[in-house]
């Protein structure tokens, strides 16, 4: 019995899911899912110092002709105090005298001699100052436990003289294929024949999302041989095929789980296209096979696929997020089904794709996004509000707009 979309989607959210972890060089780690909390050994910066090249003052002293101390350099261990009518010449990062009050940067001075400088009127209390623990304090957390690394979470590592990070493994997925119609893209396939698109699809994508992939072959359309590739499969933490669910004469995935004990978890979501989706399990091992429709399981895998991914990534964002677009033509829709619609947001409007039957390869070459329509929507306007779910987001246009205007 298929189950409906928000159950799938709880079913997803509630899985428990085996992590494993490792210790990785932090520049090993990006786009890594983070197993520990990491809390700042040190402030940062670690003491007052300069932000401009210049002269470190007493504030009171402003407008006075003062006498050049000393020079610091930044990385210097200088432990100078400041008296009235005296300053230090001061390079930008170095460590600040502890009473100073202001740095004037050296083109606002007015230089008399390497000795002797008169510096404005006009200067603000602690102007050009870089305090301690300003940019981050210690013992605040600077990572918390299942967020993803990137580069700038990296920087903070960095600045922290941290090396290593435990983070959680790579989960293992294994794709195959099944369907004896189908050729692998390295065969020769006859006029009679089409190339098995679907499992070169899945193994980019679950590697795109961070994970380890192994593809073990082609099943042949029979009982033993997918029970065979499965139970070559039982270390992996998920294994993807396609094809083989609904009930075709030579659909034999079904009967090849249900010899092998495989634990149903779902059996059919009620969404279009990709209604025949299971969901199930085999030990440790989780089993998603996706309708055989290239463009039906390839959209099941962005919507529910993706979601058990980032929980086998060990990240604790395993919500969907949209952005509130508004649709750049009007759509009808078959009522009575939720739909997934791919299409193109352009960053001002979502253009639903007009070629999406799920037995097509070509749509989601053309879409960065998909809209979900509830089972009562059979029209939206143009200019109707939608939600628009991202697929593949590097945000970069061919057109040069103008980002620099912004009212
Ligand atoms: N009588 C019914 N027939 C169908 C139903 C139904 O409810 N009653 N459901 C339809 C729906 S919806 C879908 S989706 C498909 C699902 O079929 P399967 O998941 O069992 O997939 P196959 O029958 O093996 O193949 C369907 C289609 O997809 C092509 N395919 C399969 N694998 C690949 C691959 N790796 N790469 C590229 N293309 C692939 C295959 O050649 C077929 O054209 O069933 C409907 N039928
Ligand atoms: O899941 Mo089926 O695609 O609706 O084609």
């Amino acid at each position: 019995m298929a189950i409906d979309v928000k159950e799938a989607l709880k079913i997803i959210s509630d899985l428990e899911l085996k992590t494993k972890f490792e210790i990785l060089p932090i520049e090993d780690s990006i786009n890594r899912i983070c197993a520990q909390n990491i809390k700042a050994t040190s402030s940062l910066p670690k003491f007052n110092n300069s932000a401009m090249d210049g002269y470190a003052i007493l504030h009171e002293d402003c407008g006075e002709k003062l006498e050049v101390k000393d020079t610091i350099f930044a990385g210097d261990n200088n432990n100078l105090l400041l008296e009235n009518k005296t300053c230090v010449k001061i390079m930008t990062g170095a460590k600040v005298p502890d009473n100073c009050t202001a740095i004037v940067p050296k083109e606002n001075c007015e230089i008399i001699s390497q000795k002797q400088i008169i510096v404005p009127k006009d200067i603000k209390l602690n102007q050009h100052i870089r305090f301690i623990g300003e940019d981050i304090k210690k013992e605040e957390i600077l990572l918390k436990e299942k967020e993803e690394i990137n580069f700038s979470k990296i920087t903070l590592l960095a600045s922290q003289g941290i090396s290593h990070i435990k983070v959680y493994k790579k989960p293992k997925i294994v794709v195959f294929a099944s369907g004896e119609e189908l050729k692998l893209h390295y065969e020769k396939a006859e006029d009679y024949q089409i190339y098995n698109s679907n499992t070169p699809t899945f193994i980019s994508r679950c590697k795109e999302l961070g994970c380890e992939v192994d593809f073990i072959g082609q099943a042949h359309d029979s009982i033993e041989s997918i029970k065979e590739l499965i139970q070559n499969s039982l270390d992996a933490d998920m294994i993807i095929t396609s094809g083989g669910v609904s009930v075709g004469d030579a659909d034999f995935t079904k009967a090849a789980f249900n010899e092998l004990e495989s634990k149903n978890i779902f059996e059919g979501i009620k969404i279009k296209p990709g209604k025949p989706t299971v969901l199930g399990k085999i030990k440790d091992t989780y089993i998603l096979n996706l309708p055989g429709n290239p463009l039906a399981g390839a959209l099941i895998f962005e919507l529910f696929g993706k979601l058990i991914v980032q929980k086998l990534l060990g990240c604790n964002k395993i919500h969907h997020n949209f952005i509130i677009s508004k649709m750049a033509e009007e759509l009808r829709n078959k009522k009575g089904r939720i739909t997934i619609i791919p299409g193109f947001f352009d960053g001002e409007s979502f253009n639903a794709e007009q070629k999406r039957s799920p037995g097509m390869v070509s749509t989601l070459s053309r879409c960065n996004s998909m809209i979900v329509l509830n089972e009562d929507v059979s029209l939206l306007k143009k200019g109707a509000l939608v939600k628009v779910l991202p697929i593949n987001w590097k945000f970069f246009g061919k057109d040069d707009k103008d980002f620099l205007t912004n009212e």
